[in-house]
């Protein structure tokens, strides 16, 4: 699979906080979200990729290529739309259109039209001063101006902050757009899960600085099951414990336990083997999983 960005054994430390090693591939082509609690290092994460901070040690890829010279980080950077998490305050004194003349120096793929269509669709005023505009015109502002010209990978870093439901279906249908075109690459730190579930092909979950599990999104809900069975004989809490992939325990009441299995497959067939029967089971929702993924592994 071709790489979009790559880090190999890439760590940074700060004052009350370890990134890492990170060990990460985002394939091309596709979106991946990054999803873990507040404070894992997802911003931070996408900071390293631009090297807006340095790390300590490791090697970063972006297109297969080291940041190495300031040439390199320009024609590299050219080809990235990055929308960090918080929008700059430095540019509060200047105009939507005065900020999208400004940028478009950078970028010679930028596109007026796209420009012009983006701001239109998702309903800017460019008149505005960026200080002046509320927190989700803003939003879509900066929205518009990182997909204006039309970068392979899109850096987002928690999109759909501050937008209301209409502008944040619209995002949705923007970046399902954008994906048409041949070799476009999403990255996205979300908490939002129906966007994980409307857009991501692959999940990444991270937890302390770590990056603890990556996910084709379809198998992680394919494979995850929950199994219902009745505590009897030699039935018991710890025999169920052995079932494959076993993530987690419930009493239910009644005398009935709520087993989940990361690995349903495996799990049905062992519960056959082993003459224990099963009333019940069903596949999962991505919220479910994730949340037994963050008491389970985020827990450490
Ligand atoms: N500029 C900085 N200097 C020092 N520490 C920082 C800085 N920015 C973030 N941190 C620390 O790094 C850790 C990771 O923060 P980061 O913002 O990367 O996490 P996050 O997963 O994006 O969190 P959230 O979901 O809240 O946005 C936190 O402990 C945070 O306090």
């Amino acid at each position: 699979m071709d790489t979009a960005v790559y880090l190999n054994r890439v760590k940074m430390e700060r004052e009350h906080f370890l990134l890492g090693p990170l060990q990460l591939e985002i394939p091309r082509g596709y979106i991946s979200a990054i999803v873990g609690p507040n404070g894992s290092g997802k911003s931070s994460t996408f900071q390293l990729m631009l090297r807006i901070y340095n790390p300590d040690s490791g090697q970063i890829e972006l297109f297969g290529e080291q940041l190495t010279n300031e040439e390199i980080e320009v024609a590299l950077k050219q080809r990235i739309g990055y929308l960090p998490e918080e929008a700059n305050d430095m540019e509060s004194w200047m105009t939507g259109s005065e900020k999208a003349d400004f940028i478009k120096f950078w970028y010679p793929t930028w596109n007026v039209n796209r420009y012009s269509d983006l701001i239109r669709i998702f309903e800017v005023d460019p008149k505005l001063k960026l200080g002046k505009m509320s927190k989700g015109m803003r939003r879509k502002f900066d929205l518009a101006v990182v997909l204006a010209h039309n970068p392979e990978l899109l850096l987002l870093d928690e999109p759909s902050s501050g937008l209301d439901p209409i502008s944040w279906k619209r995002m949705i249908e923007i970046l399902q757009k954008y994906m048409e075109e041949e070799n476009r690459t999403i990255l996205m730190a979300t908490h939002i899960i129906d966007e994980v579930k409307r857009l991501a092909d692959y999940i990444i979950f991270m937890a302390g600085g770590r990056i603890l599990g990556f996910y084709e999104k379809d198998e992680l809900m394919g494979n995850w099951h929950a199994f219902f069975v009745r505590e009897q004989g030699d039935v018991g809490k710890h025999r169920l414990r052995e079932v494959p992939g076993f993530e987690r325990l419930e009493d239910m009441g009644g005398g009935f336990i709520r087993i989940i299995s990361s690995n349903a497959g495996l799990a049905e067939k062992w519960f056959q083997e082993e003459g224990i029967s099963v009333s019940g089971q069903n596949s999962l929702e991505l919220d479910d999983i994730l949340e037994v993924l963050i008491e389970t592994k985020a827990s450490f």
